[in-house]
């Protein structure tokens, strides 16, 4: 199985090498703009294959997109980060410019590939893609609430002060500072509520920490984070290519589901051989519909701002 991922920055490079650590795929292209940089971290990942034993063949293109012919799976990291700050928003005018060019040119090569978008603010440039290619909605999936999810694993984690791997949650809605929706009520430690053993104040904490996750750590790091993303687009891409049909968080064109028309927002899916192969209805109670559709609201006036691309 072949994936190519474009971008080949922070988040592009530490998929591609978390994608071939774990043998997810027998292929991965990396493609960037930037003179020669593809191939110096692809051949960097590579000379990891014996120390850390590994089989997955990655290669480096610098905007040769010949090279990415046939791809089954097609990532898209390119463009550029936020600065601390600044928003995922304030991203949009140079993006969405660089998403659509880069949307064309894969499909022209790979016709058949599932796209994820990266790139930010991730809604939007989803909306962008679904819409600039025609795709079918189960081909186009925005990488944002795997992301968003595991830091609300982790903030609970650090609460109960019990490992990340015991605690389930889930963060649907925008992957915006305020559009996001950690869903406290359905989060559980080993199937029990987590409010049987946080208090409400610790469980609003908990999901304000994660709502500006990405935030806290581009303040920290000066620009935007790469382990957790680059490991969360990896974890959707071996949900596709190996067809595990796992459910995830995924920013999706919705057509009535969750009360919404139009717009591609987080909702938890299904993922598998053919992508998107089911949008799954948890049943939100009447506070978080209301959420949901003030996050819905948000994301809709972003995609006002396509008209000069679409
Ligand atoms: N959806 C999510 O959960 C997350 C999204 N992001 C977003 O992902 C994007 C990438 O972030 P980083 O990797 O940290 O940035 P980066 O600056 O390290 O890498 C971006 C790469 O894109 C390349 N690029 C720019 N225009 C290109 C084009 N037309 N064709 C091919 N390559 C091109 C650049 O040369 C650069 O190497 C940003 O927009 C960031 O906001 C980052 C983390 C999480
Ligand atoms: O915070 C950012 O700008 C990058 C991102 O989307 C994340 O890390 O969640």
């Amino acid at each position: 199985m072949k994936v190519t991922i474009v971008g080949a920055g922070n988040v592009g490079a530490t998929c591609a090498d978390v994608i071939s650590y774990r043998g997810i795929a027998s292929e991965v292209v990396l493609l960037d703009i930037k003179e020669g940089f593809a191939e110096g971290k692809a051949m960097d990942i590579m000379q990891c294959a014996t120390t850390t034993g590994f089989n997955t063949r990655v290669s480096g293109s610098t905007n040769d997109y010949s090279k990415t012919a046939g791809s089954d799976v097609v990532v898209i990291t390119s463009g550029i980060p936020r600065k601390p700050g600044m928003t995922r928003e304030e991203l949009i005018g140079i993006n969405a410019g660089i998403v659509k060019s880069v949307a064309d040119n894969v499909l022209a090569h790979s016709p058949n590939a599932i796209i994820v978008v990266v790139s930010n603010p991730m809604d939007t440039m989803t909306y962008l893609t679904l819409k600039a290619t025609g795709l079918p909605k189960n081909r186009v999936i925005g990488m944002g609430g795997a992301l968003d999810s595991s830091r609300f694993k982790y903030y609970l984690s650090q609460a109960l002060q019990k490992p990340s791997n015991d605690i389930q949650g889930m963060v649907i809605g925008g992957h915006g500072d305020t559009t996001m929706i950690p869903l406290t009520r359905l989060a559980s430690y080993n199937g029990s509520p987590v409010s049987n053993f946080l208090s409400q104040e610790e469980l609003e904490k908990v999901a304000a920490s994660t709502m500006v996750g990405g935030a806290t750590l581009t303040g920290l790091l000066g620009t935007s984070a790469w382990y957790a993303p680059g490991a969360s687009v990896a974890y959707l891409v071996d949900s596709i290519l190996n067809d595990q049909k796992r459910m995830i968080p995924c920013s999706v064109y919705l057509e009535g589901e969750y009360g919404q028309n139009d717009i591609c927002i987080g909702v938890p899916c299904i993922i598998g051989k053919n992508g998107i192969e089911q949008i799954v209805d948890v049943q939100l109670n009447d506070a978080e519909k209301a959420l949901f559709a003030k996050s819905a609201d948000a994301v809709r006036n972003m995609n006002a701002d396509l008209k000069s691309v679409l």
